[in-house]
């Protein structure tokens, strides 16, 4: 157990600031498994104290937190904290890193902020916080990170060289001046959003030239320069800055795991000391985070700012039944994260974040569109999804000059892809039929919503982007609609190929409503042979042009029709040979190579419901669920 000291100033702190939600912190529990607390090894000390967004409101507790005197890692983000920022903190001299951003914080940066030598970051964005920028934090030379955006600072911006500064976002203040050299280096956004603020990097903003024939001293200039400006400068540069550390980090995170090396910064956090662990593993649970803001930006007041842009921005509906996120591209930096896999779009990552969250994260190559482009088209999709179960819930997104991101919900079953073709014969349980059927109608439900309800196409149907869930009727599809966000077919060999492409489809950017319908054809296929329609073109070898449906046709014709069912389906028998030939029918007929005689979605729909309703294998509920849910959808019918 950390010493009595330390434990007291944790059970004073929390005693003495008004909080909404309790932290169970009992003192039955060791001090160390505390919501939020982590020690050393030995236990013997805290050393971090994780708070964000748990619902403090009003003032720190004063002479409680300056207990701690070890600590290394504050965090009390995104609460309602009030008053100055407290005057114990300054005391805490092991600090790395401080968080105290998007609170109600007042009053101005002290110098004593100087004393914090070990500071490694220091984020103050999204308060209130008024004042110059002090000239101390030159002493914090272990800064790598400063973040004073989106308060009232005012005055020019002090001279501020630290070295290893690679975050800086002064953004969304009231500075004014010139920015000083020192701080030239940082992009445009870490300074927008300050009327009085002129000077590079702002080049649509240049500072007043002097009269002509008057030559400035350079030292009276640098003396003009320096102070508040400097400072001002520096931090707006911050921001972008830390949206690029986050990014690099997530890669950084994944190189650390496999190469045992790289930054602290990166290093992962074990998901079971997370704020939430009841929602450490599996889906989000959701209704347990008090953000309900759409952006976690701390600019996201400034609209149309710069600074704003470069942030994780929030799409989709966050209403009754939703999850809430209260996480930022921070968290996904600190975020343990592992690699999915590389996909035909780029890599996904799966990210838990600090609370226990965990989501996927999808680094996206080659993207063309720009970023207006970008976000009306996320956000489309998003607000599609967000009706349906049977489309994975989109996020947000992040979209720089160098990244493009986007953030969905953890599916923690699997793939279709991998159920069906995973480690074959060795010791797992083939899927069975009914469980076939059930991911072949989710497929189908997601498609035709996207269709119906929101002209929209799907793009890229194909089994590793059909997630499973523990409830067979809401498995997702994931990947939609993205298509428009990248350049032309030909450019992009991999996309929405390994036979699920309908043939008449040129250009991969186009997909149609019947092209989905072909893809979805070739899906069902795959569930009743099977054979992956990625590989098995490749695999018939000599003749490249054989693909799934191609060579289920030929096998039909032959009147072999068993024949092309799944080995591991025929074995495990049962009365289901009558439905398989049934989904056969309905395959084939999406996969015809005239795209006008393939039924349309809903109809697809219709047809399954039909097999699976027709032997009596969903009950009454369940079926009348179904039917409920495509009626809806049908009498919605395509929007114009
Ligand atoms: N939201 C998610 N939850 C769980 N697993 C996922 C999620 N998204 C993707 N995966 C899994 O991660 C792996 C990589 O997915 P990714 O989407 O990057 O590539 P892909 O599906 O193979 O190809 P594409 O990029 O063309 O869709 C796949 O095995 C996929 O099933």
């Amino acid at each position: 157990e950390p010493p009595q000291q330390e434990r007291s100033a944790l059970q004073e702190f929390l005693a003495g600031t008004p909080h909404e939600r309790a932290l169970g912190w009992n003192a039955s529990v060791p001090t160390c498994d505390w919501t939020g607390v982590r020690c050393d090894a030995a236990n013997a000390t805290v050393l971090e104290l994780h708070l964000p967004g748990v619902g403090l409101i009003g003032r720190v507790a004063p002479g409680t937190l300056g207990g701690l005197q070890r600590l290394q890692v504050l965090s009390l983000r995104d609460n309602r904290l009030l008053g100055d920022i407290p005057s114990d903190l300054f005391g805490l001299t092991q600090l790395r890193k401080l968080y105290l951003q998007g609170n109600l914080l007042t009053g101005a940066i002290p110098a004593e902020v100087g004393r914090l030598a070990s500071l490694e970051h220091l984020a103050l964005s999204r308060n209130n916080l008024t004042g110059a920028i002090p000239f101390a934090l030159n002493n914090l030379t272990k800064l790598r990170s400063l973040s004073l955006d989106g308060n009232s600072l005012s005055g020019s911006l002090p001279s501020l060289s630290i070295p290893r500064l690679q975050v800086f976002n002064v953004s969304y203040n009231d500075l004014n001046g010139s920015i000083p050299s020192s701080l030239a280096r940082f992009p445009p956004e870490s300074f927008a959003g300050n009327a009085q603020l002129c000077g590079e990097p702002l080049i649509d903003k240049p500072c007043q030239p002097p009269p002509p024939g008057v030559v400035v001293p350079s030292s009276k200039k640098k003396r003009k320069l320096s102070g508040a400006a400097v400072v001002a400068i520096a931090v707006g540069v911050g921001a972008a800055a830390l949206l690029a550390l986050v990014l690099l980090a997530l890669c950084a995170v994944h190189r650390h795991r496999h190469a045992a090396s790289g930054e602290e910064e990166v290093k992962a956090t074990p998901p079971t000391r997370g704020l939430t662990p009841s929602t450490a593993s599996g889906e989000m649970m959701g209704g347990d985070f008090t953000s309900s803001s759409k952006e976690i930006s701390a600019a996201a007041a400034a609209a149309g700012g710069a600074a704003e842009r470069s942030r994780l921005v929030f799409v989709g509906k966050q209403g009754p039944g939703q999850h809430h996120y209260s996480f930022d591209l921070e968290d996904l930096l600190r975020a343990s994260a592992e690699v999915l896999g590389k996909g035909s779009l780029g890599t996904s990552y799966k990210a838990v974040l600090e609370e226990g969250t965990t989501v996927v994260v999808k680094r996206l190559r080659d993207v063309a569109a720009a970023r207006r482009e970008f976000a009306a088209c996320v956000e489309a999709a998003a607000a599609a999804a967000a009706e349906h179960q049977n489309l994975v819930p989109l996020r947000g997104y992040y979209y720089s000059k160098d990244e493009k991101l986007l953030v969905v919900d953890y599916l923690p079953g699997g793939s279709l892809s991998a159920r069906l073709h995973g480690s074959r014969g060795t010791g797992r349980t083939p899927m069975d039929w009914e469980a076939r059927m059930r991911a072949a109608l989710c497929a189908t439900r997601g498609v035709a919503h996207l269709h119906t309800a929101h002209s929209l196409a799907h793009g890229n149907v194909k089994s590793s982007n059909l997630l499973l869930r523990p409830d067979p009727n809401a498995a997702a599809l994931s990947d939609y609609c993205l298509h428009q966000l990248f350049p032309p077919a030909p450019a992009r060999p991999g996309w929405s190929s390994g036979g699920y492409r309908a043939p008449e489809l040129v250009d991969a950017r186009r997909p149609t409503f019947r092209s989905d319908v072909y893809s979805l054809g070739v899906l069902f296929l795959e569930i009743l042979t099977g054979k992956s329609p990625a590989h098995h073109a490749s695999l018939d070898g000599a003749d490249g042009a054989v693909d799934l449906p191609r060579w289920v046709q030929s096998v039909v014709r032959e009147e072999w029709t068993a024949e092309v069912f799944d080995a591991e389906l025929v074995r495990m028998g049962g009365s289901a040979e009558e439905e398989m030939v049934a989904l056969l029918q309905v395959a084939m007929a999406c996969v015809s190579t005239a795209p006008d005689t393939r039924p349309d979605a809903p109809e697809v729909v219709r047809m399954i419901e039909e097999i699976v309703g027709g032997h009596g294998r969903t009950t009454t509920e369940e079926s009348e669920g179904t039917r409920g849910a495509s009626e809806e959808e049908r009498s919605r019918g395509p929007t114009p």
